[in-house]
């Protein structure tokens, strides 16, 4: 029997309270630096096609790194298995910006989810694509079925302003022959990816095909196919949460991807899509209130993959 949403959400939000002021909002873009910490939402799309939402659900934020999601299937689908020649898919250990394994490890950056792994994605967008930026918003508007997800020019300039650690390994991955593009044009994609607006009612129904083998229910498509459903879940169990991965798994027990907006989707295949959105930051910088409510969520209805 289907648990009640509604109320569990609703008991979320009460519980949840006391933490609000224990994390950070990310101040290493100044952009983000200015969104008021103290927001919320959350919501759920189960495979049936119920939608359950409390709080700021419907507030746009700044997708940022859950974006990585979403270029690694376009990415996929340009290359098929051949994309595992440039990027690996173990968790790192390290933190989502970096530097420290790539000089010793040739270039290849452990996974597609840190920023070195999804510069090299965004590398594969950019370069086989005529107007990338188009191509990965497009997808993404297409998954969330919503027209208005745009990119916040203020955020994407705040980047490319400040984005030096990106600069650094694009250019070291560039040094090995890792990357294609010439490197003002990647960064810019990449920047303008991470700054897409988009709602925790729209993540929601954009991860839907991970629940579903594949299958979006929003545009009626086959968007992966099962087995690359199945293969992106895993990876965002082992790499979705960069080095809180382990604690992330324990506590919330779903594959997951966050992004330094504050904004985190998860997933259970075969039932649910869930998304979280609030903007103060752990160490690691994943939400901390939102994974507070996704290790509610989990716990409350008693369905996680464990
Ligand atoms: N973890 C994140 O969300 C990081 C994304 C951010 N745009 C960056 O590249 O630094």
């Amino acid at each position: 029997m289907q648990p009640d949403y509604q109320a569990v959400l609703q008991e979320i939000e009460q519980e949840i309270q006391p933490y609000f002021g224990m994390g950070r909002v990310a101040d290493y873009i100044p952009a983000l630096a200015r969104v008021p910490g103290r927001q919320f939402g959350m919501a759920v799309r189960t495979v049936d096609g119920d939608e359950f939402t409390i709080g700021d659900a419907d507030s746009p934020f700044s997708i940022q790194s859950v974006s990585k999601l979403f270029s690694l299937m376009l990415a996929l689908d340009i290359m098929g298995d051949d994309l595992w020649l440039r990027v690996g898919r173990e968790p790192s250990g390290t933190a989502f910006n970096s530097l420290v394994q790539l000089e010793h490890e040739a270039g290849i950056p452990r996974n597609p989810f840190i920023n070195a792994g999804a510069i090299v994605v965004t590398d594969v967008v950019t370069s086989r694509s005529a107007g990338a930026q188009r191509r990965i918003a497009d997808f993404i508007r297409m998954l969330t079925g919503n027209q208005d997800n745009r990119v916040d020019e203020e955020v994407a300039l705040s980047e490319k302003e400040h984005g030096y650690r990106n600069a650094a390994l694009a250019n070291l991955m560039k040094s090995f022959g890792n990357i294609e593009s010439d490197i003002p044009t990647l960064l810019d994609v990449y920047f303008r990816q991470c700054a897409i607006t988009i709602s925790c009612r729209d993540l929601a129904r954009a991860a839907t095909p991970l629940a579903q083998g594949g299958y979006s229910p929003i545009n009626g498509q086959q968007i992966l196919d099962r087995r690359d459903a199945k293969r992106l879940n895993a990876l965002m169990l082992t790499c979705g949460l960069y080095d809180a991965v382990g604690n992330f798994a324990y506590r919330v027990g779903l594959p997951a991807k966050s992004g330094v907006g504050g904004g985190i989707i998860a997933v259970l295949p075969g039932q649910f899509a869930v998304s979280v959105w609030s903007p103060e930051l752990d160490a690691n910088g994943n939400s901390l209130v939102g994974t507070k409510a996704l290790e509610l969520f989990t716990t409350k209805t008693g369905l996680s993959i464990f």
